[in-house]
């Protein structure tokens, strides 16, 4: 009975896996074959679009679902050769075109599917990839696939009579066309997958494709000023008549500079592929295709400069949470010495242009290796922890905690003088007296040392004689005798 349940819950899983696996070709077949229609919308010359989008989608499907991408993606270029025929009238019979179409998908799917390759490879060895490099990766396998594709495919439909071996040179529009659709959209198609298929995601190098809900309204404002400057640099090129004006469109990577440097890295992309699509429509409305080889070039050159632009925010974020881990102790909070005296000179130099006096606490818990010893370092940490918690409960958010190694903390008191600086400390020395650990119930003693800061006196030298004080305090008799058991 056990069997045949095992048995038929088994069969149930290969069925939904199945099921699944039919459903993730089909769509593969059906978003090919709908881009590649896109791409016929976006001809300009016969086999040269403003870009070819299903160049993205094969190279992405390559490098995500490796040599299994090809049954789907050969049929689909070879049906795609026959829709050719239906929407052109080649004039050739079946048989011509199923081998010319043979060819072409050999041609188109062999050179991305070894760019895939070679950048699965390249990711895989190097153990966590960053956005530079697998930027520079993808350019170079893109480039060069997208050459072989175009040479190959070339070649193709000249031998098998697709294409006449006399027809104006057709490798420069085809290769960047191709280039431009790889570019364009791989990176968008990729970060997709990467929602269903977390595996992928350190290929991304670093980058997370999520989206976000988050400012919408202004991602929403940016993109309708990119759509504004490829409107206005098309229509200026459609009315002046002149192909310098298409040059125009290089202006193009100021806004999106702004959106990628400001928005998700799955915003970026998205409009990208979003003004290529614009810039690819407009130019055949306004009828300005004699141009459509510098708009490609503003393509690729304004998306490929896109994706090295997705390290900065990375690196602002990660240059950020570094200067906040050395400015600030991990266990406690309190500021690093370092941050401490830095922030204390700024301080010091303030107060005493407004004539306010200033103080430093020096403070250091008696016998506190007794308790990591009695009581293991785990209590001595959360010691640490509450010490700082009461100062910052007990102080105002003007002054500055700074721990300056071990059990040792010292604090700035702006505005105050020696006297009210020594009532302060007292009324610390209380509150810490107080203070007793859950458990064991094990309390503490803090010895302090105090010294106001003279005009034109440095921070370090106040330091000094306030830690004379503490050592002197800590020489007399004491209460952590009593305290500490
Ligand atoms: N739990 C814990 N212990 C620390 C940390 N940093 C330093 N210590 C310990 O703090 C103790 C400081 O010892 P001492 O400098 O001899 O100071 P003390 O025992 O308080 O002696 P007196 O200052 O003379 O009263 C050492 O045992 C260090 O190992 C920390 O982050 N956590």
């Amino acid at each position: 009975m056990e069997h045949y349940h095992f048995g038929r819950l088994r069969a149930l899983a290969h069925m939904g896996a199945d099921r699944s696996g039919a459903f993730r070709y089909g769509a593969l077949a059906v978003a090919w074959l709908a881009l590649w229609r896109l791409s016929a919308v976006m001809q300009y010359d016969p086999h040269a679009s403003l870009w070819f989008p299903p160049a993205g989608l094969t190279l992405a499907a390559m490098l995500v679902m490796g040599w299994r991408a090809i049954p789907v993606l050969v049929p689909c270029a070879i049906v795609a050769t026959f829709w050719i025929d239906r929407i052109y009238g080649t004039g050739l019979p079946a048989r011509a075109l199923l081998v010319s179409g043979i060819v072409f998908a050999l041609a188109h799917c062999l050179s991305y599917g070894l760019g895939a390759l070679v950048m699965r490879r390249a990711i895989r060895r190097s153990t966590s990839p960053s956005t530079p490099v697998v930027v520079t990766a993808f350019l170079l396998v893109s480039a060069l696939a997208s050459l072989s594709a175009t040479v190959l495919g070339i070649r193709g439909l000249e031998a098998t009579g697709l294409i006449a071996a006399s027809a104006p040179p057709l490798w420069l529009p085809w290769w960047i066309g191709d280039l431009a659709g790889a570019l364009v959209l791989t990176p968008l198609f990729v970060g997709l997958l990467s929602w269903r298929y977390p595996q992928i995601e350190p290929w991304l190098g670093g980058l997370s494709f999520l989206p976000q809900s988050r400012g919408s309204g202004t991602y929403a404002g940016k993109l309708a000023l990119e759509m504004l400057v490829v409107i206005v640099v098309l229509a200026a090129n459609a009315y002046l008549g002149t192909p310098e004006a298409a040059f125009a469109m290089f202006f193009l990577i100021l806004p999106q500079m702004w959106v990628v440097y400001t928005e998700s890295p799955f915003r970026g992309a998205l409009s990208i592929a979003l003004v290529s699509t614009a810039i690819a429509v407009l130019v055949a409305l306004f009828g300005i295709t004699r141009d459509a080889l510098v708009y490609q070039f503003a393509i690729c050159v304004i998306a490929a400069s896109a994706y090295f632009g997705f390290a900065v925010p990375a690196l602002v974020a990660q240059n950020r949470h570094l200067s906040e881990l050395a400015a600030t102790d991990g266990l406690t909070g309190a500021a690093t010495k370092t941050h401490f005296f830095e922030c204390s000179e700024r301080e010091l130099a303030d107060a005493h242009s407004q004539g306010l006096p200033v103080s430093l606490l020096v403070m250091d818990i008696d016998r506190f290796k007794a308790i990591n010893d009695g009581y293991g370092h785990a209590a001595g940490d959360q010691i640490l922890l509450n010490l700082v918690r009461t100062l910052r409960h007990q102080l105002r958010q003007s002054d500055l905690i700074g721990r300056f190694g071990g059990d040792e903390f010292m604090v700035l008191l702006p505005g105050l003088a020696l006297d009210r600086a020594e009532a302060t400390a007292e009324r610390l020395r209380r509150a810490l007296t107080e203070l007793r650990m859950p458990g064991p119930g094990l309390g503490f003693s803090v010895s302090f040392g105090v010294a106001a800061i003279g005009d034109g006196e440095s921070i370090m030298e106040a330091f000094r004689r306030a830690d004379e004080r503490l050592l002197a305090a800590k020489r007399s008799p004491h209460p952590a005798d009593e305290t500490v058991t």
